[in-house]
């Protein structure tokens, strides 16, 4: 478990190039200088006062940090050190080199049935883990699934951005409007109460895509979506019964992540199944 250090993280990690930045702040390589092994940095700006509107407010941060803590799992990013000055904290957490799981599908020619379970098995062990400890990502999509490195036969999946996450509490209410508008489920829209099941909603090719997010969120609520057809002539019988078993507007009766991995199109019973 990290400690939260408050001396200087330039005393312990040489501060390298900018890796990517969105929401939740800046994503720089960093060496560390006893062991020269090398890390990705989290730098996130606290907010210096309650008025104001620019960084994040301390308690997000804290929760963050608890939940990193208590996530180990190998298709989750590790949490190493974790630095906090007067105005940023500072999490120093597993370099991830292989890059999005997104942007490795694109380049490649086609990707088969077998390929897409074998990374789809691996978020879904990584999400059921979280969810065992009551702990919903509420952000998950293609850019948040990385690969540790982009090694064949068996990439390895790592899901990052834990800064929309919650950890749910038995009895209490979470409702949350945040997360990215073609990948939310209908119960975030609707402003519902939320649960783990807000992860298990499909976060890749959004049959729900419209012209703008006004419309896109409307075909979420009304479940007006479509499998289109150019991409979807080649999809299995059982690969579709699995995604329209992901698709219930309803979260109690959506497959949770344990449900998804005894799938049949996951975990075929028989080689006829397979083969469906
Ligand atoms: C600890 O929280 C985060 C960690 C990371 C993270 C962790 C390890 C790591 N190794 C390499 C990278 C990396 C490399 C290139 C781009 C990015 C990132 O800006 N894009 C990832 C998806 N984005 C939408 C969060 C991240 N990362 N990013 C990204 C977002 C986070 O909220």
């Amino acid at each position: 478990m990290a400690q939260i250090k408050l001396q200087n993280v330039e005393d312990y990690y040489e501060i390298g190039e900018v890796l990517g930045s969105g929401h939740f702040g800046q994503v720089r390589a960093v060496l560390e200088r006893a062991s020269k092994v090398h890390w990705a940095g989290k730098f996130l700006k606290l907010r210096r006062s309650a008025s104001s509107r620019l960084g994040l407010e301390r308690k997000s941060v804290e929760r963050e940090v608890e939940i990193l803590q208590s996530l180990q799992h190998a298709n989750v990013m590790a949490l190493r050190d974790v630095f906090e000055s007067r105005a940023e904290v500072v999490l120093i957490v597993e370099l991830i080199s292989g890059g999005e799981l997104f942007d490795f599908i694109a380049e490649k020619e086609s990707l088969s049935e077998e390929e897409a379970i074998e990374f789809l098995k691996q978020i879904l062990m990584g999400v059921g883990f979280m969810h065992t400890k009551n702990i919903a990502h509420f952000d998950l999509k293609p850019e948040n699934i990385m690969l540790a490195d982009k090694t064949m036969p068996h990439p390895h999946i790592k899901i990052i951005d834990f800064g929309l996450a919650h950890c749910l509490k038995q009895g209490e209410e979470y409702r949350s409007l945040s997360g990215t508008p073609q990948y939310i489920a209908p119960e975030v829209i609707n402003y519902e109460p939320l649960s783990e099941a807000a992860d298990i909603w499909l976060s890749g090719l959004s049959p729900f895509q419209g012209d703008n997010d006004e419309e896109t969120l409307k075909n979420i609520v009304g479940m007006i979506y479509e499998f289109e057809e150019n991409y979807f002539t080649q999809t299995s019988t059982m690969a579709k019964d699995f995604i329209e078993k992901l698709l219930v507007k309803d979260p109690i009766e959506r497959m949770t992540a344990d449900e998804c991995l005894v799938h049949p199109w996951i975990k075929p019973l028989t080689r006829k199944q397979a083969d469906n």
